[in-house]
């Protein structure tokens, strides 16, 4: 049996780079005459989105940043919500913009993230900046995968010539990721629910990235000796006698991957945090595209 992986510390890793961003946004705001700001729009009441919108906010003003947010009512309709992101694109105290998904039923998200200016997509939901990705021109890139990237890089150093397996295609992190890895000369293969064989694509892989949403799939027995593993699900099992508030568990069944891999990302503290963390990183990059001010990017 190996000794065991190390734990890769997200939640240190994003508080450290919420430090680096808030010296760039205090420079930021001298340079430009005022703070960047961040919008965040929430329609609903979905308990979960609100504990979110909550730490977004008050992690964006510790770094020095102008939070914006708009609750809107469960019922509001689409007309009324692209009408407030056209006030938000119009306005210029606001850098970028993030709508929480999911959406409620009635309203097309699409339509919604079609509506939001490029240059204000912090998330990187928009066609134009998964465009811009795949062709690899500058733009936004969703936070969830470019915090795996960020952790990654910080691991292993270059990833040239790995391979690596991302389980999950989403528009929101499976296809960003593979994108990402591929550009970091990865070889990269996308598997999902209907891949044959899945444990056996699993074992190829020096890098693993789980985001399928389904809570322990991916077990110690699936993982090569030493690979790095991200882990992106957030599921809460049922409450049980010893976690009455139903545990939080990852996409990786911990217990078993911790005695094979090399090196694992935690549930919590591993990539949740790093989302945020990205997300006003991304924040800041765009009040200085949007301000006509310069700045190293490479330096968050
Ligand atoms: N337009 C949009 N952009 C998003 O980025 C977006 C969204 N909609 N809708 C909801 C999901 C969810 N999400 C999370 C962010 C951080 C944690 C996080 O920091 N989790 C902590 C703690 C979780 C807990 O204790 O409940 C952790 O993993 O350690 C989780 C989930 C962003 N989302």
């Amino acid at each position: 049996m190996t000794q065991g992986a190390s734990v890769i510390d997200g939640k240190a890793f994003a508080e450290d780079l919420r430090a680096r961003i808030a010296v760039a946004a205090a420079q930021f705001e001298v340079h430009a005459g005022r703070k960047a700001g961040l919008a965040v729009v929430l329609v609903g009441e979905d308990p979960a989105s609100q504990v979110y919108v909550r730490s977004k906010g008050k992690q964006t003003v510790e770094c020095g940043m102008n939070s914006f947010e708009h609750k809107l009512d469960e019922n509001t309709d689409e007309g009324a919500l692209l009408d407030l992101v056209e006030r938000l694109n119009a306005d210029p105290a606001v850098d970028g913009i993030l709508v929480q998904l999911p959406l409620p039923a009635h309203i097309n998200e699409q339509e919604v993230i079609s509506a939001i200016s490029p240059d204000k997509d912090v998330d990187g939901f928009h066609i134009i900046n998964s465009g811009r990705l795949s062709v690899g021109l500058p733009g936004f890139v969703p936070c969830t995968p470019l915090g795996c990237l960020m952790l990654l890089k910080d691991k292993l150093g270059s990833l040239c010539g790995l391979d690596a397996v991302v389980i999950g295609r989403s528009n929101i992190v499976g296809k960003p990721m593979a994108a990402l890895l591929l550009a970091e000369s990865c070889t990269v293969t996308i598997a999902h629910s209907r891949t044959k064989d899945l444990p056996d694509v699993v074992r190829r892989a020096d890098i693993i990235v789980a985001a399928v949403g389904r809570a322990e799939m991916v077990k110690g027995d699936w993982i090569k000796p030493g690979a790095t593993v991200i882990d992106v699900g957030i599921n809460r099992l049922p409450p049980s006698e010893t976690s009455p508030k139903g545990k939080l568990v990852g996409d990786v069944d911990y217990a078993s991957a911790v005695q094979v891999a090399g090196a694992i990302t935690p549930v919590p503290g591993g990539v949740g945090p790093m989302t945020i963390a990205v997300l006003l990183r991304n924040t800041l990059v765009a009040a200085h595209r949007n301000a006509g001010v310069a700045f190293d990017e490479s330096t968050l």
